[in-house]
């Protein structure tokens, strides 16, 4: 069947067609121009408390892969910053490119990351992410940029993992992972309110992207690249360039925590 994603029948451009919110008020990625972007002093610092024995799984969703994490208590969250309230981690994942010169969703000045993380975490005053998800307030993501450098120690557990999980739906145990290590040593950001990038593209996403990226080596990407979008015994398509292009920033404005 037809689902949506990232190829030349199903990709991004085609979404609008079964998902009308794609060309919305308030879309996600946007392009961020940090001279456009406002500094606001009312804006807290960002507090993420994770447990890492909240890390429950690894599963290629067949659009990514994610991390998903035990939800069921206020173990692992995310206060402070531009929200108000408490929000759970819900799962992590990444975008990627097929090449080092493009992967991220988000953008900065126009300038294109060969990867981007994000951390998804849904309002607590909601009863579950599902509901939350239909919600203005409803999720908080934080997103980090990959560059390519030095191999990221931090990311070997994640990458190793991957090997168990190339085929779609393919999952397996992930335990005893604190996603703090994957964060740059600054916690400074931008944030706006947007969207999820992947259909359904609900728009209840207050978005916290961080200014530092942390480091991937290219030999690492290419671990990413390894994944497939296809299931065991399907024909074999790579998992790459599963990333959504800016979006029109129709009025909103950028805050900056930093100056
Ligand atoms: N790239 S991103 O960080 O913006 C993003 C984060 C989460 C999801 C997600 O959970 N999708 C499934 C899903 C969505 C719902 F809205 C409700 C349930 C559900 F499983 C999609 C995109
Ligand atoms: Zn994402």
């Amino acid at each position: 069947s037809h689902g949506w994603g990232y190829g030349t029948t199903n990709g991004p451009e085609t979404w609008v067609e079964e998902f009308p919110i794609a060309d919305g008020l308030r879309q996600s990625p946007i392009n961020i121009v940090p001279k456009e972007a406002k500094f606001d002093l009312s804006l807290k610092h960002l507090k993420l408390r994770y447990d890492s024995s909240n890390a429950k799984g690894i599963l290629n969703n067949g659009h990514s892969f994610q991390v998903d994490f035990v939800d069921d208590s206020d173990t692992s969250i995310l206060t402070g910053g531009p929200v108000s309230g408490k929000y759970r981690l819900k799962q992590f994942h990444f975008h990627w490119g097929s090449s080092d010169d493009k992967g991220s969703e988000h953008t900065v000045n126009g300038v294109k990351y060969p990867c981007e993380l994000h951390l998804v975490h849904w309002n607590t005053k909601y009863p579950s992410f599902g509901e939350a998800a239909s919600q203005p307030d409803g999720l908080a993501v934080v997103g980090v940029f990959l560059k390519i450098g030095a191999a990221n120690p931090r990311l070997q557990k994640v990458l190793d993992a991957l090997d168990a999980i190339k085929t779609k739906g393919k999952q397996t145990t992930f335990t005893n992972f604190d996603p703090k290590t994957l964060l740059p040593g600054s916690l400074d950001y931008w944030t706006y309110e947007g969207s999820l990038t992947t259909p359904p593209l609900l728009e209840s996403v207050t978005w916290i992207v961080l200014k530092e990226p942390i480091s991937v080596s290219s030999t690492q990407m290419t671990k990413f690249r390894g994944l497939h979008f296809s299931g065991e015994g399907e024909n074999p398509c790579s998992m790459v360039d599963n990333y959504r292009p800016p979006q029109p920033l129709k009025g909103r404005q950028v805050r900056a925590s930093f100056k």
